[in-house]
C-alpha cells in the first residue's frame, strides 16, 4: 500500500502569508496539489497536514477528496509536519510513501509514476526527482551591507542537482529516519537528507522545470502561466 503525506503546515513567511490556501483562479493551491493524488491510481490514502488553526478546512476538503484519510496538525518546521504526518499512518501497513509540498501544484501524474517504478526498478530506500542546474553555482562570504556578497568559489555542476517533491521512499525507512533525526536534533530541509545522513541509498531522478514550488508572490504569476497548460487546471 502506497499513501502521499502532503506537509501544508507552513506559515508562507516568504510569500506574505499561507500561501497553501492562496486562490488561482478561484481554487485554493492545496486543492491543486491534491487533485494529483486523489486522480492517482497509485496512490492509495493521502495524509494532509495543515496549520493546526485550520484543520477545519481539511476536514471539508476530505469530502471533495475522497483519499485524504487524515488532517493532522503540522510542527514548526517542515521536517516536523512530515514526521506527524508519517506517525498518522503507523498502524495502516503502508509499504511505500510520496512525500510532496502542499504549495507545489504542478506536479505531473508522470512523475509520480516514474518515481514509483524507480523505487522499485533500483531496490533503494529511496528515489527523488531533481533538475541539473543551468547555471554556473558559485559559493558565496559572508553578505555586504546591501545584502550582495563576495565569491568565494565555483562548484562543479556536473554533481549537482537541484531537488523537488515528491520524493518516495520505503516507509519503515523514512519513518525510522524521522525518528533517529528528532532525537539527535538533526533538522534538514528535506526528506531525503534523513536517508543520506543515515546510510540509505536514494537515487535521483530528473525532475520537472514547471514542478514550481510556490515560495514568494512571483512564484505566483509562473503559476498561473503553467497551470493555464497544465492537467492539473482541469
Ligand atoms: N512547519 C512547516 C513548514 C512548512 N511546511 C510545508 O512544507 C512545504 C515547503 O515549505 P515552504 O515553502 O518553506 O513553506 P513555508 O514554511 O510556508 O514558507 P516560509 O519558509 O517562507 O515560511 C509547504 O507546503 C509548507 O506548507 C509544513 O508543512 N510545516
Ligand atoms: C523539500 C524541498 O521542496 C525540496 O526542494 C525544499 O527543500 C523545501 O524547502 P523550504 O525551505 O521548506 O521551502
Amino acid at each position: 500500500m502506497r499513501y502521499a503525506v502532503i506537509p501544508a503546515a507552513g506559515l508562507g513567511r516568504r510569500f506574505g502569508g499561507k500561501k497553501q490556501f492562496f486562490e488561482i483562479n478561484g481554487v485554493p493551491v492545496i486543492e491543486y496539489t491534491l487533485r494529483v493524488f486523489e486522480k492517482s491510481e497509485l496512490v492509495h490514502g493521502i495524509v494532509l497536514v495543515l496549520p493546526a488553526k485550520d484543520l477545519e478546512f481539511g476536514e471539508k476538503l476530505k469530502e471533495k477528496f475522497k483519499k485524504i484519510k487524515y488532517v493532522v496538525p503540522g510542527g514548526e518546521e517542515r521536517q516536523s509536519s512530515v514526521f506527524k504526518g508519517l506517525k498518522a499512518i503507523e498502524n495502516e501497513g503502508v509499504d511505500e510513501v510520496l512525500i510532496h509540498d502542499g504549495v507545489r501544484p504542478l506536479v505531473s501524474q508522470s512523475l509520480v509514476r516514474e518515481l514509483v517504478v524507480a523505487l522499485s526498478d533500483y531496490e533503494v530506500d529511496g528515489v527523488i526527482p531533481g533538475l541539473k542546474p543551468r547555471d554556473t553555482v558559485k559559493v558565496v562570504g559572508a553578505p555586504l551591507e546591501r545584502g550582495d556578497f563576495f565569491v568565494e568559489r565555483t562548484l562543479d555542476r556536473d554533481k549537482l542537482v537541484l531537488v523537488q517533491t515528491p520524493q518516495v521512499f520505503m516507509y519503515e525507512v523514512i519513518l525510522k529516519c524521522h525518528e533517529r533525526a528528532v532525537g539527535e536534533d538533526f533538522w534538514a530541509t528535506d526528506d531525503s537528507a534523513l536517508l543520506e545522513r543515515y546510510g540509505y541509498s536514494v537515487v535521483t531522478i530528473p525532475g520537472e522545470p514547471f514542478n514550481i514550488k510556490i515560495t514568494t508572490k512571483e512564484d505566483v504569476k509562473l503559476a498561473e502561466f503553467f497551470l493555464s497548460y497544465s492537467a492539473n487546471s482541469l
